[in-house]
């Protein structure tokens, strides 16, 4: 696990965007899997103002979300679906057939999982997955606890993770408590991962992700079982470590 520390937000998105805008240049058709949350959206504004620079091109990128909430539709403000057409899919050429966010609405949501991994399959799997991590460790929605073999699957939140992600919720009643999430074998499978972790709230998983001990207390601790992962924190995130 290649580990890149930065100043601040801000160059943690410019060195994230930089590597996603290299390998969408350097792969003729890239499959590039997105994640969501307050720490990528500024490493997707990049992303845009690259591509309206003519710096990067999205006709021939396919994406793969992480997750989604299970019961919210996709134009409910809080959808993972509605995340990435704001701060992204809606502002650059990509084909919406060639994106994929999996959906919590789906009437069988056992068959959405095994229909996901499949779509992941045919398209020859991730080129580079992109990944924030929880306060609890967790990827995706892969909490504490979730086998690293793991495939797409529906998780029970956790209620800490309920609690962390009301701030964007009128009530913390309205924080659904399921969700639809690629499973850690999934991402492990992706040919390449960037990490990306920014300010105070991360330093315990920050300390627990750096000890290098890989448990299924810690769902991103599976990345140092990866090949080509990189994770890059800021100094706030970073706090004692050495
Ligand atoms: N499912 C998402 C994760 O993919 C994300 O990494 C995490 C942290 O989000 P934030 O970046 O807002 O701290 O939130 C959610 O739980």
């Amino acid at each position: 696990m290649k580990i890149v520390k930065v100043k601040d937000y801000e160059e943690m998105s410019r060195k994230a965007a930089e590597i996603v805008a290299e390998r969408m240049n350097a792969i003729e058709n890239p499959v590039i899997g997105l994640a969501t949350g307050s720490t990528p959206e500024g490493m997707y504004e990049i992303l845009i103002d690259k591509y309206n620079k003519g710096e990067i091109d999205f006709a021939n990128t396919t994406t793969f979300n992480l997750d989604e909430y299970v019961g919210i539709t996709d134009d409910d403000p809080n959808s993972y679906h509605y995340f990435m057409d704001k701060h992204l899919f809606d502002h650059v050429n990509i084909q919406k057939e060639k994106t994929h966010v999996p959906s919590g609405m789906a009437d069988d949501l056992d068959r959405e999982c095994r229909e996901y991994e499949e779509a992941i399959k045919a398209a020859g799997n991730i080129d580079l997955q992109l990944l924030g991590i929880g306060n609890n460790g967790h990827i995706g929605f892969n909490e504490p606890g979730t086998p690293v073999d793991s495939r797409t699957h529906i998780i029970g939140l956790k209620e800490e993770t309920i609690q962390a992600n009301a701030r964007f919720f009128d009530s913390i009643d309205e924080v659904p408590t399921k969700a639809i999430t690629m499973g850690i074998g999934t991402i492990l499978d992706s040919k390449e991962i960037l990490m990306i972790i920014s300010g105070e709230n991360k330093r315990d998983a920050v300390t627990s992700l750096l000890k290098g001990t890989i448990s299924e207390d810690i769902p991103a601790s599976a990345l140092h079982n990866h090949p080509n992962a990189t994770v890059i924190i800021d100094e706030a995130a970073w706090g004692d470590n050495e």
